[in-house]
């Protein structure tokens, strides 16, 4: 079953340019220089009940912009969109209570108030009921180990904290999908393994349906089996995450380390010399023909260790950032 469905998508921000200076500002109050910025392009994808998609692009590639409109906050420009059923620019009552977003850089908790008190909030704009919500709150703050915090103003929290308490707001009333933009942005490394540690819990228990963007490959690898990429609005690849690696040429890095030394001149013919530092070398390969190089440096060169690797997913997507509109 289709939680998300999507079709020719597509957004066209009108906005107007303020020129510098004062005489051009002056100008500007009469005729202004209206602009447009097509964020997104005619994209089109489906997501089933219980996936957890990576949502991937560089800065400004149209993923904010695609799931402010995957949850109504945003009205698209043309195309269809079905989330759970729903048109989500209709921003039906039943529909808000299906779904939460969480953006890692906007808060929505209040920050004078203890998070408790936005828990409360929370329970009577979605009509938890209330043995339920004591249930999940009790689950949630113990799982993301705040149990002792829930009383004390938000603001003097620290970000992790903040943000653990962020995303038990969003999931008090126990929705199906969860859009979360960068939700471990600013968060430290332990911060950021207990989040990704409890989203996997809830999706192994809960069946619920993630669409994740992130700049952190770790937040990736750790909770998502497909990849949605975009570039400059358009759906550039669209597959499982291990097949990332494969659909961009299947490199592979092969490290040595010799007794004698490695010279990267004598390296290079064997493949794109990542690393050298005199008896330990990193080559780079096409995947087609590794166990060929290898056997050819086995031959060559008194070789003491030997190791083959998959490069790390940020180089596929390096790769596949800066191809320009070639769709994988
Ligand atoms: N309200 C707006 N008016 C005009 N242009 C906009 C507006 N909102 C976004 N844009 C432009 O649309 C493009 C896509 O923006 P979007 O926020 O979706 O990118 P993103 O992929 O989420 O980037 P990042 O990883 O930096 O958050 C950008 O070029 C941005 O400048």
């Amino acid at each position: 079953m289709n939680v998300i469905e999507v079709e020719g998508l597509c957004k066209t921000f009108k906005f107007y340019r303020k020129p510098q200076g004062l005489s051009a500002s002056l100008k500007n109050l009469w005729q202004r220089q209206v602009e447009y910025k097509e964020a997104v392009k005619d994209i089109s994808f489906n997501i089933e009940k219980g996936q957890v998609v990576a949502f991937l692009g560089a800065n400004g590639a149209g993923k904010t912009t695609t799931m402010k409109m995957l949850s109504g906050i945003l009205h698209p420009t043309g195309g269809k969109i079905e989330v759970l059923g729903h048109t989500p620019s209709e921003r039906e009552e039943q529909f808000k209570k299906r779904f939460s977003i969480l953006m890692g850089q906007k808060h929505q908790l209040w920050p004078d108030l203890p998070a408790i008190d936005s828990f409360t909030l929370c329970q009577r704009i979605y009509e938890i009921p209330t043995p339920l919500f004591k249930q999940r709150l009790a689950r949630l703050s113990e799982v993301l180990c705040v149990s002792h915090l829930l009383d004390i103003q938000v603001r003097r929290l620290s970000l992790g904290e903040r943000m653990k308490m962020e995303l038990i707001a969003a999931l008090l009333h126990g929705p199906e999908l969860l859009f979360l933009d960068e939700p471990t942005i600013g968060l430290d490394f332990l911060s950021q393994r207990a989040v990704m540690r409890f989203l996997q819990q809830l999706v192994r228990e809960d069946n619920i349906t993630i669409l994740l963007t992130s700049h952190n490959m770790a937040d990736i690898s750790a909770l998502c089996e497909r990849v949605l990429v975009i570039q400059n609005g358009q759906l550039v690849f669209d597959d499982d995450i291990t097949h990332l690696q494969n659909s961009l040429g299947g490199f592979r890095r092969i490290h040595i380390e010799s007794e004698s030394p490695l010279h990267s001149d004598y390296l290079g013919r064997y493949g794109k010399v990542i690393n050298n530092d005199i008896h330990r070398a990193e080559l780079e390969v096409d995947g087609g023909i590794a166990n060929r190089v290898l056997q050819q440096l086995l031959n060559d060169i008194m070789v003491k260790d030997v190791r083959v690797s998959t490069p790390p997913l940020e180089d596929s997507l390096e790769r596949l950032y800066t191809r320009r509109g070639q769709v994988v």
